[in-house]
């Protein structure tokens, strides 16, 4: 078996397994043996993932588990692609991860297929394959004759074509954790804390993404020492359609600032290919955008104000927002160090967040008539998702924040945003 496959079986049997299904998350735990209680639980009804499976029917989990992280987020979106392209068309496929709770970095994600046992010889032969090529750890779940206890199959690979099922452990049900396990490893693969983390994922995927010298050539060599201005430095954030460009233009003409944004124009020619990268790739893309904003500003900074459209509250936010799924409340805690400004970017002196009622901004994005990216068609669709990017941007610490409702016409809103600056930062 694979060396990275092998890593994650010291403590197998300590690891919860998550399935998202029908927009929840399910949980289940395993056990080596068959104890006094657990035969007391085979009474009970088993794990709710499994709750709804016919009898013959059959389960799989794959776990991606490389020990090189571009190549399990590159493989992790290509796994689905692949599987949707192959799978019988009555296999079921749900996003899956299994994590030890309480350890940090210790999530794999993966799917989780249920299909009827005529599709098991094609999925079977499928899976075989895939454990031979590819970082894959696949099992099988077997239900007793009762249909109450549910074992789990570990798939060997023996280095033939033959694959070998070993180790049995009895499913049992989990509790939900008291956190979203996705929250254990937001820290450096969702959200970047300095320069040198994000760029590293950059240099780590440029044989595979030839954009990425491109963007690592326009870095600062670190983050800049002087890292403030002499000038206010304010950030405008908000959804999508909120009225930022707006804002952000009549803010420029009438304090005679600079306007900058992050991502930096400069990034404009690299945006739409990392768009289309894995989350781990494409937020360390708009980290390191952050930076190179921030050494405009320094510089900019020096001689007038600065109004910047977009800065630190956008990546952190929306990263946060994507990489959990369900309500609010499956965000960090307030005070989590998730939600804390990195150290090594410059803090602007104020941060106004633009918020709009859900169906206004709708109608702002239906009056503009542009093309909408996945993330706005999801800000739309999905309201738990917009819940979650505004209370994340409410959580981030740091500089100065203060909301504005940005509903009245454009220049009650420019007035009442001008009234906040020059009392917060003496304009
Ligand atoms: N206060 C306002 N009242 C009514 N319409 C507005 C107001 N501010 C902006 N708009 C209009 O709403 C639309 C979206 O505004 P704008 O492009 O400034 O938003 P944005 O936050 O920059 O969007 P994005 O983040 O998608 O670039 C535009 O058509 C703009 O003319
Ligand atoms: N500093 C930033 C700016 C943007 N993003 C990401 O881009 C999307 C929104 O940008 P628009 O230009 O369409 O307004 C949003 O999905 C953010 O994920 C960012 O991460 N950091």
């Amino acid at each position: 078996m694979a060396r990275h496959i092998m890593s994650l079986l010291p403590r197998w049997s300590s690891r919860v397994f998550s399935v998202d299904l029908d927009g929840a998350s399910l949980y289940f735990a395993i056990q080596k043996q068959q104890q006094q209680q657990q035969q007391h639980r085979s009474h009970e009804a088993p794990p709710r993932v499994f709750s709804a499976v016919q009898n013959h029917d059959r389960c799989y989990s794959l776990l991606v588990c490389s020990s090189d992280r571009i190549k399990s987020a590159k493989f992790y979106c290509e796994l689905k692609d692949k599987l949707l392209r192959d799978l019988p068309p009555e296999c079921h496929l749900s996003p899956m991860s299994s994590f030890l709770p309480n350890v940090r970095n210790s999530l794999v994600k993966g799917y989780f297929l249920k299909s009827n046992s005529d599709s098991s010889p094609p999925i079977e032969r499928l899976l075989s394959d895939l454990t031979q090529r590819d970082p894959v750890l696949v099992c099988s779940y077997f239900q007793s004759e009762d249909g109450q206890q549910w074992t789990q199959h570990l798939w060997s690979h023996t280095g033939s074509q033959m694959m070998e099922i070993e180790d049995k452990y009895y499913v049992v049900t989990s509790e939900a954790p008291g956190y979203h396990p996705a929250t254990l490893n937001i820290i450096n693969s969702d959200v970047f804390y300095s320069l040198e983390e994000a760029r590293d994922v950059l240099k780590k995927c440029g044989d595979i993404i030839p954009e990425a010298e491109s963007v690592l050539e326009l870095l600062p060599s670190q983050a800049e020492a002087r890292n403030k201005a002499d000038f206010p430095v304010i950030v405008i954030e908000g959804l999508d359609a909120t009225g930022k460009t707006t804002l952000t233009e009549s803010l420029r003409d009438t304090l005679g600032a600079t306007l900058l944004r992050s991502p930096p124009q400069c990034l404009s020619p690299w945006r739409s290919c990392f768009d289309r990268e894995p989350p781990l790739i494409r937020r360390a893309f708009y980290a390191v955008g952050n930076y190179i904003t921030a050494e405009q500003i320094s510089q900019e900074g020096m001689k007038a104000p600065v109004i910047v459209d977009r800065f630190w509250h956008s990546t952190a936010a929306y990263a946060i927002a994507t990489a959990v799924s369900g309500p609010v409340g499956n965000l960090p805690a307030e005070g989590s160090e998730v939600y804390r400004w990195p150290s090594d970017l410059l803090q602007p002196s104020l941060v106004v967040v633009l918020t709009l009622d859900p169906e206004e901004r709708k109608r702002r994005l239906r009056d503009r008539g542009l093309g909408k990216t996945d993330e706005e068609q999801e800000l739309d669709h999905n309201q738990l998702f917009r819940l979650r990017v505004e209370e994340a941007y409410r959580r981030i610490s740091g500089p100065v924040r203060i909301t504005v409702d940005a509903s009245p016409s454009a220049d009650q809103v420019l007035q009442q945003v001008l009234l906040l600056i020059r009392g917060k930062c003496h304009l």
